[in-house]
């Protein structure tokens, strides 16, 4: 696979919008796609402005009276289905796709991205078959009795405004139960990621989605798409991952039409590493959780609090993991960590290994950019970074960096552990270590986070409630919990 895209693909730039089951051009300006790996141009991407997110909606609301409204469960079902395996039979285009957009590792995108974006398809193809509403039988005075029960319904038009992260794979765990449940969509997503959304528009129609059921438009955040779509009067549901601050943006947005959200947000999440832990599995797992993916997903660590008997062994243990992290071409087999996003982000994460030298902390790896061949000196890496040494106040113990580092400070006793890891606004993931599993389930129960692994990092069942605690976000994705938001639930009740 090659590291870039070729002239003739670039060249066939812009990358359009896609409404009503179509491609579409803007009239207003082009905006540059660049490859994270080197700097290069990977597409122009045409920018939708305020009347082509109002095309979008409004065939969004069409599509919703037309034959996607009238289809039963089981012929969405099947539908979705068909565009998983869309995604599958295309893999490489999807998968090339991410990596150029991206820079992650294709080992990664070939494992995580890609496959989940398709299981995301088929899990809520399954979901939706097994749904089910309550109902209850009520006394009346005359004796005879009502019956009381419940129904789903689409929520209308939903917004999914995603971040680059993990671009196929949030979007399509938003789009797949929003489309189950008989809901269409208008898609935004990140400006530093628009490819894998377009080629799923492809995918949409090959695999018999009706025209307007999935839109997509492209631009960026504030006065752009993204501000004209989440205002839109004509969204029924805004469903959102990324940044904090981006979330209450989004909240005040759909406030003033008193819509639902769903806001999957920022994390600052710890690890608790006890000294009786299995020391090889807590490495190989603290490894993933802060560096996969160039520690660009919201579930990572970066925090990690490791019993004083073990502190010493564990840090020397994770410092030669990490220093084997090979960065490189994100296209070769053999690389493990990929550059950042963009220059910008680059810029946001060395400032924080800054402050971390300014506040005195103890570099153990890293804290710098790395030299890589001439090919990448365009490209946004940052070494691999552990500290030691500094106190809980510090902004780098504080604040999300989305990036591959990590700060490791001991503690002496399980409370401690527990207090250090809830002592902070956001609450999304942490993973604990230890094989004594009555404190496993002790210590889960009192760390205020959505989701708690124990001796693993990100071991995901769809099935299971997703979503932050505190600042990390509002309301619960995945399996049921899904349906839930994407659907409405009203009572009828009928006096017998
Ligand atoms: N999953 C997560 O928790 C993620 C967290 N981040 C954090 O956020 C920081 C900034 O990254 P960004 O991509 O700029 O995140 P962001 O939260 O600003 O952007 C995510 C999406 O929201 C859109 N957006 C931004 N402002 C908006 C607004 N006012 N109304 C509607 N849509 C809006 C963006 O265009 C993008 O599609 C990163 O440095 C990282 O720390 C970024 C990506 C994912
Ligand atoms: O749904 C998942 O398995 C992964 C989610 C990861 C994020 O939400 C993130 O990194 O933003």
């Amino acid at each position: 696979m090659a590291l870039t895209a070729t002239k003739t693909e670039a060249a066939a730039s812009p990358l359009r919008n896609f409404i009503d089951g179509r491609f579409v051009a803007s009239g207003k300006s082009t905006f540059e796609n660049r490859n994270p790996a080197t700097g290069e141009l990977v597409n122009l991407v045409a920018e939708a402005d305020a009347a082509m997110v109002d095309d979008a909606v409004k065939a969004a609301q069409r599509a919703l009276r037309g034959p996607w409204g009238r289809m039963s469960e089981q012929e969405r079902s099947a539908i979705l289905r068909k565009v998983a395996d869309g995604i599958m039979r295309r893999f490489d285009e999807f998968l090339k796709a991410e990596i150029l957009d991206t820079g992650k590792p294709v080992s990664l995108a070939s494992h995580i991205d890609i496959p989940r974006g398709a299981a995301n398809f088929n899990v809520f193809a399954d979901q939706v078959l097994t749904l089910s509403t309550e109902s209850f039988r009520m006394a009346t005075p005359d004796g005879a009795g009502a019956l009381n029960y419940a129904i789903r319904v689409p929520r209308g038009v939903i917004a999914v405004v995603c971040p680059w992260n993990l671009p196929l794979l949030l979007m399509t765990w938003k789009v797949a139960p929003a489309l189950a449940c008989g809901n269409t969509v208008v898609v935004k997503p990140s400006e530093e990621t628009p490819t894998t959304a377009t080629l799923l528009g492809e995918i949409m129609n090959e695999a018999g989605v009706p025209p307007g059921v999935y839109n997509v438009v492209h631009g960026f955040g504030p006065g752009s798409t993204g501000e004209f779509l989440t205002q839109h009067p004509g969204v029924d549901g805004i469903t959102f991952t990324g940044e904090t601050s981006t979330g209450r943006a989004i909240m005040t947005a759909a406030a003033n039409h008193v819509r639902p959200v769903s806001l999957e947000l920022g994390g600052k999440n710890a690890a608790v590493v006890f000294a009786d832990c299995n020391l090889d599995k807590a490495i190989e797992g603290t490894m993933r959780s802060v560096f996969a993916n160039c520690g660009q997903v919201c579930l990572g660590t970066e925090r990690v609090y490791v019993e004083r008997t073990l502190f010493d062994t564990f840090v020397d243990r994770l410092k030669s993991a990490a220093a084997n992290l090979r960065m490189g071409d994100p296209f070769d087999r053999a690389t493990t960590m990929g550059p950042l996003i963009s220059q910008e982000h680059r810029k946001k994460v060395l400032s924080f290994y800054d402050k971390a030298k300014a506040e005195g902390a103890n570099v153990v790896l890293g804290g710098a950019v790395p030299s890589l061949d001439a090919r990448f000196h365009g490209g946004s890496f940052v070494q691999p970074t552990i500290w030691t040494g500094l106190p809980e106040t510090s902004s780098v113990i504080r604040d999300e960096i989305f990036g591959p580092c990590c700060h490791i400070t001991p503690f002496d006793s399980e409370e401690e552990a527990i207090a250090l890891s809830n002592d902070s606004p956001y609450g999304l993931a942490t993973s604990i270590w230890t094989e004594n599993l009555t404190r496993a389930h002790r210590v889960a129960a009192q760390i205020e986070v959505g989701i708690t692994w124990v001796n693993s990092w990100f071991l995901r069942d769809l099935r299971t409630p997703f979503g932050g605690s505190k600042q990390s976000g509002i309301g619960r994705e995945g399996g049921v919990h899904s349906m839930e938001f994407y659907t409405e639930l009203r009572n009828v009740c009928v006096k017998l």
